[in-house]
């Protein structure tokens, strides 16, 4: 039997009367990339702002580990191992790459209190920072500061410190938005080379990343989930077509 770890049941979210999510039910299988698509509007950014518990549901419910989150703040699921990536630490641009997976690391095992005792305690992370940052490829960056990295190096830093949480479930949030080619490339092997003993659930809104990474793939259009399945099945599927072809979203 097939071990779900985030399930969402009849959610729905409405902004002044308009439903931008409706009776959305997901189910998202342990150790799975499950990716949240569909044409411009379709709710994707709200259910997955539902998700990530960013917004509180007009109705419905949530699940993570078979533990009801419903209610829960975005730290709290954290805190039990769900983690949006950019969630906790965004990437500081005057601080080294090194620097900021340390005080993510810091952050990760007691909050804010770690960062103002300073570089002496900082340096006791080096060892996993130096790790995390040759998982995500940027072993050649250590000590180049945030902002100088290019825009693909800053996505997988971001990367790195939310790694640095140890999520068993990551939500992407468009992991490769606004990205080069070569770029795209880059965050489609780390991603897959991150998914050991984890889940990752994202909104994407190429479609050959999609269909290289994911398992399974949910459809949403105008707030509904209007197929489920494998890359094959949702492509061939024509409802999903004709919302496509209806939308004035050419890449997607
Ligand atoms: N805070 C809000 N207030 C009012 N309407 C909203 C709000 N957020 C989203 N909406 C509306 O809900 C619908 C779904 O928006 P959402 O951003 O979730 O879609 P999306 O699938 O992520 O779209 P895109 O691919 O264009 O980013 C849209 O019609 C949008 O205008």
């Amino acid at each position: 039997m097939s071990e779900y770890i985030l399930q969402a049941r009849g959610l729905s979210k409405g902004f002044r009367g308009f439903m931008a999510v409706q009776d959305v039910d997901l189910s998202v299988e342990k150790d799975s990339i499950h990716a949240l698509i569909g044409p411009n509007g379709a709710g994707k950014t709200t259910c997955f702002n539902l998700l990530s518990k960013f917004l509180a549901p007009s109705s419905g419910s949530i699940s993570f580990e078979g533990e009801d989150i419903t209610s829960l703040s975005p730290a709290a699921v954290a805190r039990r191992g769900m983690v949006r990536s950019f969630q906790i630490s965004a990437v500081f641009g005057h601080m080294t790459a090194l620097e900021n997976v340390r005080i993510a690391l810091a952050r990760a095992r007691g909050g804010n209190f770690d960062f103002w005792r300073g570089e002496r305690v900082l340096t006791q992370y080096n060892d996993r920072a130096h790790e995390l940052l040759y998982d995500v490829g940027l072993s050649d960056s250590v000590d180049v500061p945030a902002a100088e990295l290019s825009y693909g190096r800053k996505r997988a830093l971001e990367i790195a410190t939310t790694l640095a949480l140890d999520p068993r479930l990551m939500l992407l949030d468009e992991p490769t938005a606004g990205m080069t080619e070569s770029d795209v490339a880059r965050i489609v092997a780390l991603i897959r080379q991150i998914r050991g003993g984890r889940t990752i659930l994202m909104v994407e809104h190429n479609l050959s990343v999609v269909s290289g990474l994911s398992d399974r793939i949910t459809v949403l259009a105008r707030g509904r989930v209007l197929a489920e399945g494998d890359y094959e099945s949702v492509s061939a599927n024509e409802a999903v077509v004709t919302a496509y072809l209806g939308s004035d979203h050419a890449d997607a």
